[in-house]
């Protein structure tokens, strides 16, 4: 501790901190943050419903399997946030250890603070390069969280390596969404090795699914998708790993391509390859399930964590019921019929007056899932259109 205080990094922070709770746990955090790389350490208090949200996904993930540790490493630790958030707040009868690493040096100090304050001592500190650190790790952790600064890609094999558990989670955060979401093509490409489609914020989840299971089918594993998000600036995907030939062929058989012709999406399977004007590979499958949602949600609730998490977890869990490869922008469908734009109420009224089963997404206003066709909601939208006259 003295060693702490007495450092000259440690009073560049400390003469500028303060204490706040996340959830239930205590953290020492920068006052003037400016939630940047140049902070000296980072901490962005908008993450709190991303972290409530991991503590809930996990929390349920726990609960799915009889245990006796688990084990989990958050290389990219920041202020030590989420690793703590893990260690303090999950439940859990068996052995609960958490490794937080950082490559900055104010970093790992300020982790250590954070861990003295909550008391806690099932948490190990390293200041290590995160890919050192997972790399020394082979095959360890049930559960890598993956939260850097832009793309997880740069950490995704060592983090894919160090989670071959039997039942293990993959957890992973990108914050380059405008690459994933096709501002960037040829980034895209380089980074990913997909093409990205300038199209529904859907799709940029797939696409860093997709890419997450080709990395990982190398080693014969499967990688299956059991929640995913996109909000404010970044996105966001917990991946279960499946070891096995047939899991990671089953993986990739949920591959494909999208192309694009208004709202309208065609598909093309992964072995039928790549084709101009074709989007992908993309994850095909369900990104989320269920059940894995409904108990992250009755956590979060239970919890008392934000209302942004539970807000969110309500969404998800009613997508997670329609099978639809993302999801139809009513004001694009309307544009291009040129119709005038319903209320989304109203339309999601009469589909399911039609029979239909509908739900709007969490990452669009306009967006809808739903099993109708395009062509029952622009006949839908048509009938409003004429009441309208
Ligand atoms: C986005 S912040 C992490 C935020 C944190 N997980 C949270 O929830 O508050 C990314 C962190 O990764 C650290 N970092 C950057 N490159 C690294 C590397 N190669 N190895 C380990 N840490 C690294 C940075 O110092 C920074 O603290």
């Amino acid at each position: 501790m003295d060693e702490i205080l007495n450092n000259e990094d440690y009073k560049k922070i400390n003469s500028k901190t303060k204490v706040i709770t996340e959830g239930r746990t205590n953290l020492i955090v920068l006052e003037d943050s400016k939630t940047s790389k140049k902070d000296i350490v980072f901490y962005n208090p908008v993450m709190e419903a991303n972290r409530d949200l991991s503590v809930s996904v996990i929390q349920a993930f726990l609960n799915e399997f009889d245990r006796e540790e688990f084990l989990i490493c958050d290389p990219l630790g920041g202020s030590g946030a989420r690793g703590l958030r893990y260690a303090n707040e999950l439940e859990f009868k068996g052995e609960l250890k958490v490794n937080i690493g950082d490559i900055n040096p104010s970093a790992v100090k300020m982790i250590n603070q954070n861990l003295k304050l909550n008391g806690l001592e099932n948490v190990t500190v390293f200041h290590e390069d995160a890919n050192v650190l997972l790399s020394k790790n082979f095959k360890l952790f049930n559960v890598t969280d993956l939260d850097p600064f832009g793309s997880p890609v740069p950490y995704l094999d060592s983090g894919i390596r160090a989670t071959l558990t039997k039942g293990g989670l993959l957890c992973m955060t990108a914050t380059d969404t405008a690459v994933l979401c096709g501002a960037y093509r040829k980034t895209c490409i380089r980074k990913y090795g997909a093409v990205p489609l300038r199209a529904d914020k859907e799709l940029a989840v797939r696409l860093m699914v997709g890419c997450a299971i080709r990395m990982a089918s190398k080693y014969d594993v499967g990688l299956k998708p059991i929640f995913s998000h996109v909000t404010d600036h970044y996105v966001r995907t917990f991946l279960v790993t499946e070891r096995g030939a047939g899991k990671a062929d089953l993986a990739i058989e949920n591959l494909g391509y999208v192309t694009l012709n208004g709202e309208e999406k065609s598909f093309k399977s992964f072995e039928e390859g790549y084709e101009k004007g074709y989007g992908g590979p993309f994850y095909m499958g369900s990104i989320n399930n269920t059940k894995i949602v409904e108990d992250a949600l009755n956590t979060a609730k239970t919890r008392n964590y934000s209302k942004k998490a539970v807000n969110l977890l309500e969404y998800i869990l009613n997508e997670s019921k329609i099978e639809q490869v993302g999801c139809y922008d009513i004001h694009e469908i309307c544009s291009f019929i040129k119709k005038l734009v319903p209320p989304i109420t109203e339309l999601m009224e009469k589909l399911r007056e039609n029979g239909f089963i509908v739900t709007r997404v969490h990452y669009n206003p306009y967006g809808i899932k739903t099993d109708a066709k395009l062509s029952d909601i622009a006949v839908l939208i048509s009938e409003y259109n004429l009441k309208k006259i």
